[in-house]
Order: structure tokens, then sequence, then C-alpha cells
């Protein structure tokens, strides 16, 4: 078969994935002598062999002895260990961003190392590249900032984003994640310095999906900010103006969708931490010109949904009870309403259209209700009317202990960003649940922003709850040589997936039927026994299988609907023939994998 052909090809260009700015002649790089040294894709510190040594010019510039990559490797490992054991004891920030900043040089210095450490020991450094440090990192990033990693755009760059698109160095570009910096995790407007937030994702989608790290570029879109203390920092490295609104930012927007699409046509664009204003206007204004999406709507909302599928399961209910599930969702934004909107598709899919949920949606004043003046036009349909919440003994705008003790909900949702919003009178009140296993999911990010911690969820609310959060937690000790699973329920678990099968099946547009696969790969790969124990989510450790499953489910499910175009050598025909299993073999060996390639050709 074709695709067969295409993906041995495939193969061999991972294994020589230097290639890409190949010369003819000798040696692969067109680079030489220091240059190569400076350049974190092709560097390999000290372990150059003595061939590439002599013919790239590297004599004399590295110490003589050749180093293995499993030594170089070994050896990192055991500077992080020291760092771990040298900083015990000091502040949690500094400790965070000190392993931050190991990590961060190793990046800068040797490509293929950092991203072979991180795959390696993603447990222990998503925390540290991802959420909660990245939020860290973003509050400080103008102090930190040494070297320049991505795109920036600025307002000032009004009609030159065609030209500045081509300043890129890579030729081929895949995955793009870009923001404004208006709501970075629940820390609010950072402006310029949110750009290590799609810095992360995208090492998030190198270890997870194997997207090759050549052919990622983070952006960040800088339209000013209203974040006062910036404005007056003297070390702020964005623009010093108030953000651009209605029809300017849009036109900003539009120019830098227009000049990706014109450089690289089939590039995935994933739009990260805008505020919900635009959140939910780009989605709507991209979604059917472009191959993109809103990770904060869209895939929280694919997380979310496969562990409240998982709560039903963790119950013994069949799923098709998942519409008499009683979910109080706390926190209307980007991140809250994309959940319910994707909750209410399953539940018209599952039990007809005319099914009624059972959701009640709160925000900062209190249960949203029709009568509510000035309501989000999205929130409109989680309303509830006056009638239906009277009939719960509720009133307009009663606030969520209140909704909690009458509603007795199987599910309390936060995407609230407000840390500690779930106290212990609001978890005791879950004692009362309905459901036989109450879900508690405390999903805002970072840490300290989290609805409760992991400890506070079985200690006030009871053992026998299922808990989630955003940020990661230690699984808690509950005594008696018991415990309590913590699952991380973040969108990390399914944006990688959603990207990447996006990309090898050339998707001309995401739709909420990919989208839906995804969920429902992500929610059927936990087994029964391991929903009885708690667990909804996988191992941050299975990290890369997930991804290729999630991957590969959207990928069918692209081709179901014929908006897959194909991918390379690999042409829509030869995509809508493959078997199930041939995709996810497809999609694994399409994964990128660090690993030293020759930089010269043996003679
Ligand atoms: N775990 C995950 O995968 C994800 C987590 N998030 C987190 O969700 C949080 C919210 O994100 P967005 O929806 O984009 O923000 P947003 O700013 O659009 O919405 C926040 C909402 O929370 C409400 N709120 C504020 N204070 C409240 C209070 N005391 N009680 C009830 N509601 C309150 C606001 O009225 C607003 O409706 C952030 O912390 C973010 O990090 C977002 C996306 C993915
Ligand atoms: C995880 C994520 O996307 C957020 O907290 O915004
Ligand atoms: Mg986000």
């Amino acid at each position: 078969m074709m695709w067969r052909v295409a993906r041995s090809a495939a193969s061999s260009l991972r294994q020589t994935r230097r290639m890409s700015t190949a010369i003819a002649g000798p040696s692969i790089v067109h680079k030489r002598g220091a240059d190569i040294l400076h350049d974190p894709w092709f560097n390999k510190d000290t372990g150059f062999p003595l061939t590439e040594r002599d013919r790239l010019g590297l004599r004399g510039l590295l110490p003589p002895r050749v180093i293995s990559f499993e030594q170089q490797y070994a050896r990192f490992m055991e500077s992080y260990s020291s760092l771990e054991k040298n900083t015990q004891g000091q502040p949690i920030k500094v400790v965070s961003l000190a392993k931050w900043r190991i990590l961060n040089r190793l990046h800068d210095r040797n490509e293929t190392l950092y991203y072979r450490v991180l795959m390696d020991n993603i447990k222990s450094f998503a925390p540290v590249i991802y959420t909660p440090t990245v939020g860290l990192v973003c509050q400080n990033y103008s102090g930190l900032f040494r070297r320049p990693r991505g795109m920036y755009f600025s307002a000032k760059d009004k009609g030159e984003m065609m030209s500045m698109i081509y300043n890129w160095p890579a030729h081929q570009v895949d995955m793009i994640v870009l923001t404004d910096g208006s709501r970075i995790l629940g820390l609010g407007d950072l402006g310029v310095q949110g750009m290590g937030i799609p810095i992360g994702k995208l090492d998030m989608y190198v270890a997870a999906a194997g997207i090759n790290p050549q052919r990622i570029l983070p952006v960040m879109l800088d339209v000013g900010t209203n974040n006062e203390k910036l404005l007056k920092d003297r070390l702020y490295l964005g623009l010093r103006q108030p953000r651009l609104e209605g029809e300017e930012f849009l036109s900003i927007v539009d120019e830098f969708m227009e000049a990706v699409h014109a450089r690289w046509p089939k590039a995935i664009v994933q739009f990260e931490d805008f505020q919900m204003k635009w959140a939910f206007e780009t989605l709507e204004r991209y979604r059917t010109r472009f191959c993109m999406f809103n990770d904060d709507i869209q895939g929280t909302a694919g997380v979310a949904l496969a562990g409240l599928l998982g709560t039903v399961r963790s119950q013994g209910r069949p799923l098709t009870d998942f519409a008499n599930q009683k979910i109080v969702v706390v926190g209307a934004g980007s991140a809250g309403l994309g959940v319910l909107k994707m909750a209410l598709q399953a539940v018209s899919r599952m039990s007809g259209p005319e099914a009624v949920p059972h959701f009640f949606l709160l925000d900062k004043d209190g249960l949203i209700t029709k009568e509510r003046k000035c309501i989000d036009p999205a929130a409109v349909p989680f309303a509830k009317s006056l009638g239906e919440i009277e009939e719960c003994g509720l009133n307009e705008g009663s606030g969520l202990i209140e909704v909690v003790k009458k509603v007795k909900p199987h599910v309390l949702l936060g995407l609230s960003g407000v840390g500690g919003v779930f106290n212990e009178e609001v978890l005791k009140a879950m004692r009362e649940s309905d459901s036989i296993k109450p879900a508690i999911f405390a999903m805002s990010n970072p840490t300290a922003n989290a609805e409760c911690t992991g400890i506070d969820a079985f200690k006030h609310a009871g053992e026998n709850i299922v808990f989630a959060s955003g940020s990661p937690f230690e699984n808690v000790d509950l005594g008696n040589g018991k415990v309590g699973h913590v699952n991380q329920a973040n969108n990390m678990y399914l944006f990688p997936g959603l990207g990447l099968g996006s990309l090898l099946c050339g998707a001309r547009i995401i739709t909420d039927e990919m989208l839906q696969a995804a969920a429902e790969c992500l929610a059927s790969y936990m087994t029964d026994e391991e929903i009885q124990r708690g667990v909804l989510y996988p191992s941050i450790d299975s990290i890369r299988d997930i991804t290729a499953e999630v991957g590969a489910a959207v990928m069918r499910a692209a081709i179901a609907q014929e908006v897959a175009e194909g991918h390379g050598d690999v042409g829509p025909n030869e995509l809508s023939h493959m078997s199930k299993d041939e995709i996810i073999q497809y999609v694994k060996d399409n994964m990128w994998y660090p690993i030293y390639s020759p930089l010269v050709h043996e003679k």
C-alpha cells in the first residue's frame, strides 16, 4: 500500500531528521565550527564523534574525550538531583525557578538531550516546564529573559507581518501556539510575559505527541497590556500601551493568520489563554477558514468530558446515565462554558435531543439565571429559569454553598481561577451529594489558584470521592494503608493528540466531531478496575501512548467527515483505506524521537 511506503519514508526522515537543512556534499549540516556548537538543534556538546569534529571544523573547540549520549544524559540527571538536594528547605518559588533554569539552559544548548530527558522524566519535569512553574516563569518573564525563542508580533508590526513571517528560519512549521497574554492560567493579564505558555505547550507537543521541535513555533501577539504593574515595570519587555480593542485587535489577529497561512498553509494554530471575549470570537471567526482550535475552550472541554464520563462509570452506572448527573460548574469563562457546551452535546447524543441536563452554572456573582442582566450570550443556554431554581429551593444569584447544599450535585467542577473557593464548608456539603462517589474537579491553574487541594478535598468531602485538579498534587494518604488518588484533569491529555491527528491527516479544519472523538478516546482509555479506584485519567508517564490513541481517533473522525486532505505523500485516498490499527501505527511511526543523528555522510 502507498502509505506504507510513505511510512518508511517518514521513519527514515526521522532517523536523519537533521537533513532538512542538508546541502549536497559530504556534510549534512550547512554550518561549521562554533556555529554548530551554538545551534541547539545540531549541537551534541561533548558527544560529537571524532569524524564529525574533523569534518565540521570542530577540532580543538571541544575537550578531547568523546562522551556518549547516555553519559551526557546521566550527567544532566546527576546535576538535577544535586540541585534538588542543594535547594532543600528553600522557598518553593526559588526551588521551582532553579529547576526551570537548569532545564531551560539545556533547552538553549542541546535540544536532542533536552527533549530526551523531558520525555523520559515527564512526570518530574512537566510541573517545571508546564503548570505550575510556567505560571511563575510568566510572572517573572522579563527578568528571566536571556535568549529569544519563538516569534513576537506586536501592534507596531501592523502591515509588516507578511514579510516578518519569513524571518522565521525553519522552512516548515507544523504547529503554532499563539497567545495574546490576556488571561495566563488563573494569573490574569501578563502581556508579553505570557510567552512562557506557548513555549511550555509546545514542549508538551514534542514530549507527548512527538511533533518535530524544528517545526514548532511559539508566538506572542503583543497588543499591549492592561496590567498596571507591568506597564510601570521598567524591565517589562512588551509594548507599554493599553490593549487594543475591537476592530483594531481583530485586524492584528487577522493579519497574523493570513501571514501564517500564506507561508505554511498546513500549519495548525492553537489559540491559548486569550481572555474570554476574544477566545470565543476568534474561534468562530477562524474555525471554518483555518486549521485551528482554542485549547481553553475545546481542549479543556474534551478532557473534562472524559473525566465526567469516568465519574458516571465510577458510580457503577451506564454512560446513558450522564444526562441524570447533577453538575455544578463554578466559573463561566472560556473554559467553564466550553465544558458545558460539550457536555450538553454529549447528553443530547446519548439520551436524545429532548433530554434535559442538570447543569448549574455559577460565576463571581453566583448562580446564573435567565433573569440576570448582561448575561453573556455563550452562557444563555445554561442559565436557569426562575421556575427551575425555585424547584431546587434556590434564588436568583444564590451563592456556591447554597447551591451545593440544595442541589446535592454528583459533580462539583471548578474553572473559576480562584484559589480555595471550594472551602471547608463547600467540601463538607459535598458529603450530602446524591452520588455514591461524589466528584470534585478543582481544575484552575496554577496550584495556588486551584479551587481546593487534594488533601482538603479528601479530608472534608470524605474518602469516597473522586478528585481531579488542573495542576498536579500528590496522592493523599488516607491512613490505614489507603490512598486517595489525585487525577490531573488538564488539557495536556487532549491538545497534543488533537494537534497531531489533525496534522497527520492534513485536516482542513478541526470539527466538533474530531474533538468528540478525542474525548471519547480518552474516556475509554481507562479500565473499569482503574475507574473503580478513582483513576479517571492515565498517568502522565503514558502520555505518549494516550496521545497516539487520541491522535488516531481524531484522524478517523476527520477522514469520516472528509476534511482530511492528506499529509506528505499520504493522500486522502490512502488515508481512507487505512484500518484502525494501521492508523494507530501510522501515527506512532510519525512521532519524532530524540536521538543524535549523523551530521556528515559516511565516505
Ligand atoms: N485544567 C485545565 O486543563 C484548564 C484550566 N483552566 C483554568 O481555568 C481557570 C479559568 O479559565 P477561563 O475560563 O479561561 O477564565 P475566564 O476569566 O474566562 O473565566 C473565569 C470565570 O470565573 C468566574 N469567577 C471568578 N471568581 C469567581 C468566584 N469567586 N466564584 C465563582 N466564579 C468565579 C468569573 O466570573 C468567570 O466567569 C484558569 O485558572 C485556568 O488556568 C483553563 C483551561 C484549561
Ligand atoms: C491548562 C490551561 O490551558 C490553562 O490553565 O489555561
Ligand atoms: Mg490555557
